[in-house]
């Protein structure tokens, strides 16, 4: 294909973001060009959520039965080869969109190369999302480590894995490596899993060293040397020098750094900075004929953030409808053993936004009879409310947390009240009765208060 064609809609990149802008815009029988340089699903389907958590539910069998590394690197690939399709060009194509498989770049405000074909659109989305940030370490680039990029696939398991960051991916591979057999050990320069609820972060935590993850915090990493069989970090842990430690393999998991690189984004007057390209809460950019979403935008990086702006894109660039995206209280989950859900204002930001007026309120898995059949008593559930008993944020640690939290998920979004939570009939034995549990002990001081015990006796009255 060559020349110049004039789609209602370009999009460039086809990982989560862009995927679901083209796949929705062409339901509505709209021009769609499709742009993407590497693979199809980008992140998310090769590199991300789908080979991480295949790679954990290995390492979740490993806990039962020997589980060799072979399998669980065919399940990655079982998972990511069932779910290519959905992502394919071909089904693109099959949908109406046109897909080209090339580089983008803006040539003017107005238009984007893809090879030898010149688009333009009456808008464009970038939706090209992230790569791993890599740390300036006198050595690092010196020595075979690897990434998300290219941690799925390692021809055996590593002996000893240094994970270099304590965040959600970090965690997540730590304790899968593990698990399958590795000694592993993270290396994390400030908290591991410091944006999640201190409480809730150190049951997962816990969980893992209890696994024998070796997980040290405040630790910088001064230098990395290889010896070709072995990479060696020094360490700098609480300020002071420490020992040399001696890995097999080097994950660096460090965080993300936007794919702007080679988009010509100052020929589209498009603004951008080390944290990503710059958006309005539209989601468009500086050029008002360009939106970005996903990881792009540096806000929250999840599959589901990327999902949700491209709806909002779709109205607004479809049905000319105004959006107001907010990136405040979106859930998460991290999927180790235990799990740890949120959803969303967490306690410290509620506390900021309302004071006195929040109260929290939990439940402990040890007394749910589900966990307790199930073997599963290790975690905590919380329900943060606001003004008026109204739920704003929940955590929970434990087993099910990413199921659990899609209801509470819903219940934030839904406005519902400790009221509601306290008042629904959950059955018996399950671990939702935790939600419930949690919310009846909100009321816990009403049996005590001397205006229901004083209707109490004056209804006595009446027989
Ligand atoms: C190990 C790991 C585990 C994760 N687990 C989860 C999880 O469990 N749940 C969750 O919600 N999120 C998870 N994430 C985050 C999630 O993968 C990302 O938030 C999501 O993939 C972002 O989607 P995106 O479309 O913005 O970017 P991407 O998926 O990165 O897609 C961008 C695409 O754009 C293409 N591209 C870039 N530049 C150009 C160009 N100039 N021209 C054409 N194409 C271009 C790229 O090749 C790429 O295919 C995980 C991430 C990692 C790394
Ligand atoms: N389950 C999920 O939803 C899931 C899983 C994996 C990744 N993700 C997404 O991918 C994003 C990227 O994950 P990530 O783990 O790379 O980033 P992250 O931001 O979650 O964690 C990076 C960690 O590395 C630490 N760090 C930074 N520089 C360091 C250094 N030089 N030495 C030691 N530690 C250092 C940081 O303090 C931080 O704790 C996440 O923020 C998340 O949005 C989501």
């Amino acid at each position: 294909m060559s020349g110049t064609v004039t789609p209602d809609i370009c999009v460039i990149g086809a990982g989560s973001a862009g995927l679901s802008v083209a796949a929705a815009a062409a339901a509505f029988g709209v021009e769609v060009v499709l742009i993407e340089k590497g693979e199809m699903g980008g992140d998310c389907l090769n590199h991300g959520c789908v080979p991480s958590k295949a790679l954990l539910s290995a390492a979740r069998e490993a806990v039962l039965r020997p589980v060799a590394f072979s399998e669980a690197q065919k399940n990655v690939r079982r998972a990511i080869e069932a779910i290519a399709p959905h992502d394919s060009a071909s089904r693109f194509e099959e949908l109406g969109v046109t897909v080209l498989r090339s580089a983008a770049e803006f040539v003017s405000a107005h238009c984007v190369r893809a090879g030898d074909v010149d688009i333009r659109a009456r808008r464009f989305v970038i939706a090209t999302g992230s790569r791993p940030a890599i740390p300036a370490i006198p050595g690092l680039e010196s020595v075979p480590y690897v990434t998300n990029e290219t941690l799925f696939g390692l021809d055996r398991l590593p002996d000893h894995l240094i994970v270099l960051g304590g965040g959600a991916i970090g965690i997540e591979m730590a304790q899968a490596h593990r698990r399958l057999g590795s000694r592993v050990t993270v290396l994390e320069a400030g908290k591991a899993l410091g944006r999640e609820d201190p409480e809730m972060a150190a049951i997962v935590l816990d969980a893992l060293r209890k696994e024998g993850v070796v997980i040290r915090e405040n630790t910088c990493v001064t230098g990395v040397t290889s010896s070709g069989v072995e990479i060696a970090v020094s360490l700098l842990q609480d300020g002071r020098d420490v020992e040399t430690l001696s890995g097999s393999h080097l994950l660096v998991a460090t965080g993300r750094r936007p794919s702007v690189e080679g988009l010509g984004l100052e020929k589209a007057g498009i603004r951008y900075g080390p944290g990503g390209i710059h958006i309005d809460d539209g989601l468009r950019t500086s050029n008002r004929r360009v939106y970005a979403i996903g990881d792009v935008t540096g806000g929250p990086q999840f599959t589901h953030a990327a999902n949700y702006q491209a709806g909002l894109v779709i109205r607004s660039a479809l049905f000319r409808l105004p959006v107001k995206a907010s990136s405040s209280g979106l859930p998460r989950v991290l999927y180790t053993a235990p799990e740890l859900g949120h959803a969303g204002l967490s306690e410290e930001e509620a506390r900021k936004k309302y004071g006195a007026r929040v109260r929290v309120v939990s439940a402990s898995y040890s007394g749910n009879d589900r966990a307790v059949t199930e073997n599963l008593t290790t975690g905590r559930l919380k329900l943060i409310a606001g003004p008026g008993g109204r739920l704003i944020g929940a955590e929970i640690a434990g087993a099910q947390a990413g199921e659990l939290i899609n209801s509470l998920s819903l219940a934030i979004f839904a406005k519902m009240t400790m009221r509601d939570l306290a008042g629904f009939v959950t059955p018996y034995p399950t671990l939702g009765e935790l939600i419930r549990r949690a919310a009846l002990s909100y009321y816990a001081d009403v049996p005590r208060r001397l205006w229901v015990r004083r209707l109490l006796a004056f209804l006595r009255l009446f027989g």
